[in-house]
């Protein structure tokens, strides 16, 4: 029975201070370092056995997966990172504080950008200081000036499909270290959840949620690794 597992990043140092992060590129707090490291040693306990994992290019998820991977005693194992896993692009918003930007624009809009399906912040501005046209991380690639979660679905899915897919196809249990949105894309495909329902999905910070999927890679069942 093909298995993947899904984390999303511990907490980060934007969100200890609310302020919007998507592909800006901030660290784990202390905070953060020891729920990936719970969630390591709990998917340990409970003998859960990856054979190959996938991250984005953002630190937050590279370290949790790090953390995790050592409390597990899996450090050896190859990890791919890529970013078509990277949190949603937050474009203008980017940097702001989130209870700010509500009193200046209205929760209802902040709930609107942070949480529609299909309307993306306003765009990053050329000049901005969180433009990452320079960061040789992402050179040669097209960087969004914004993202949905529609768009972010739309660069999530091809890769999961092209890369991950066929991992889980093959057998291997697969483990993912991402982001809210990335993984909101990934939860809504695998789980069939509508464009509406998708609003008021929220993903915690370092826990371990699992899928056990039918060979077709449907799933059987999804859980939070904790309440097993
Ligand atoms: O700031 C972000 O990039 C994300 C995740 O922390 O926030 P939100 O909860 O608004 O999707």
């Amino acid at each position: 029975m093909p298995q993947l597992i899904l984390i999303r990043h511990g907490q980060s140092q934007w969100n200890l201070e609310n302020r919007f992060t998507g592909w800006w590129d901030v660290d784990v707090t202390d905070k953060g370092a020891a729920e990936a490291w719970a969630a390591g040693e709990l998917m340990k306990e409970k003998g859960i056995a990856p054979d190959t994992c996938f991250t984005s290019v953002q630190t937050r998820a590279i370290k949790t997966l790090n953390l995790a991977l050592e409390a597990m005693g899996r450090l050896w194992l190859p990890v791919t990172k890529d970013w078509h896993l990277n949190e949603r692009h937050y474009g203008g918003l980017t940097g702001l504080d989130k209870a700010e930007t509500a009193a200046r624009h209205g929760e209802d809009q902040v709930k609107i950008w942070r949480r529609s399906f299909d309307t993306p912040p306003p765009p990053l501005e050329a000049g901005s200081p969180y433009d990452l046209s320079r960061d040789p991380r992402y050179a040669g690639i097209a960087i969004p000036a914004t993202e949905s979660l529609k768009d972010t679905i739309a660069r999530v899915l091809p890769y999961y499909d092209s890369a991950i897919a066929p991992q889980l196809r093959d057998g291997r249990t697969v483990l993912i270290s991402a982001h809210g949105n990335s993984l909101r894309a990934l939860v809504k495909h695998l789980s069939g959840i509508s464009d509406a329902d998708i609003t008021g999905l929220e993903i915690p910070t370092g826990q371990p949620i699992v899928y056990d999927l039918n060979d077709d890679l449907t799933a059987r069942e999804r859980y939070y690794l904790s309440e097993r």
